[in-house]
């Protein structure tokens, strides 16, 4: 992404709702306040692709972060079912290892062409932001989170995948892994002074850009405001300053 890229361009407002009129009423409140909208599994589970175009009508580029972990053969068949829906980019999960990434990668280069939609960008999710050292232990990994971000960083790279998401402590190794057309896409953001809530590796807006973030994901600290769009501002002028 071009270093002109404005602020607010690389703000997308998590909408973790099932209230489909409460996240519409969102999109359009936040239309110039931010680049995009992430509608995850918490609204796609209750609203599926109806929910989908409606937000979508509001006219903000859409990221579709449903995170993808299964055989290579299925997320193929869910990447071209989603695909008519044109999002910007959506999710897999890195873990699904190299072969699964390259189908993603291939399915959606031509379900794109085949619906004469611009190709979405596909992102590998690395290590969840709501997951430390402790807790990669205790699922077998024994190596530090960013030891592990970078392995998958440089798999996902390989595989021929458009970015990941990652922890913006782990944005300078992802970027070294990667390269700089690799997008970073970065949940875990906190203004000063916002409660972290389950996020266990965040930075401020402002940080995370400087460090490298191309998109910042941030949910509660504007959906929570008393005036979205107000918050969302905020958090772009931080970025300026
Ligand atoms: O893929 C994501 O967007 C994601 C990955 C991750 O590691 N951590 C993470 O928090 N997210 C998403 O980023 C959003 C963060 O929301 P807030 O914590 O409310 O700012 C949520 O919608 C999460 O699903």
């Amino acid at each position: 992404m071009p270093e002109t890229v404005k602020p607010s361009d690389r703000i997308y407002c998590a909408l973790d709702t099932v209230d489909v009129a409460k996240a519409t009423a969102l999109a359009e409140a936040l239309k110039g306040s931010v680049g995009g909208i992430k509608l995850g599994l918490e609204f796609f589970c209750a609203n599926g692709a109806d929910g989908f175009k409606r937000v979508a009508d509001a006219g903000l580029p859409i990221f579709l972060d449903l995170k993808f972990h299964d055989i290579p053969n299925t997320v193929a068949g869910a990447i071209r079912a989603v695909a008519p829906l044109g999002p910007k980019l959506f999710t897999i999960h890195t873990q699904g290892g190299p072969e699964m990434m390259r189908r993603a990668a291939e399915t959606a280069a031509e379900e794109a062409d085949r619906h004469g939609l611009d190709k979405p960008w596909v992102i590998g999710v690395s290590v969840l932001t709501s997951l430390d050292g402790s807790d990669l232990n205790a699922i077998g990994v024994a190596d530090a989170v960013e030891a592990q971000v970078a392995r998958l960083a440089g798999l996902a790279k390989s595989s021929g995948i458009d970015g990941l998401v990652c922890s913006p402590r782990e944005i300078t190794l992802a970027r070294k892994a990667g390269g700089e057309t690799f997008k970073l896409i970065v949940p875990g953001i906190r203004p000063a002074g916002s409660a972290a809530g389950d996020q266990k590796r965040v930075m401020t807006p402002a940080d995370a850009v400087t460090a490298g973030a191309d998109i910042l994901v941030i949910g509660r600290p504007i959906t929570g405001a008393d005036d979205p769009a107000a918050a969302a501002r905020a958090i772009a002028d931080s970025i300026n300053g």
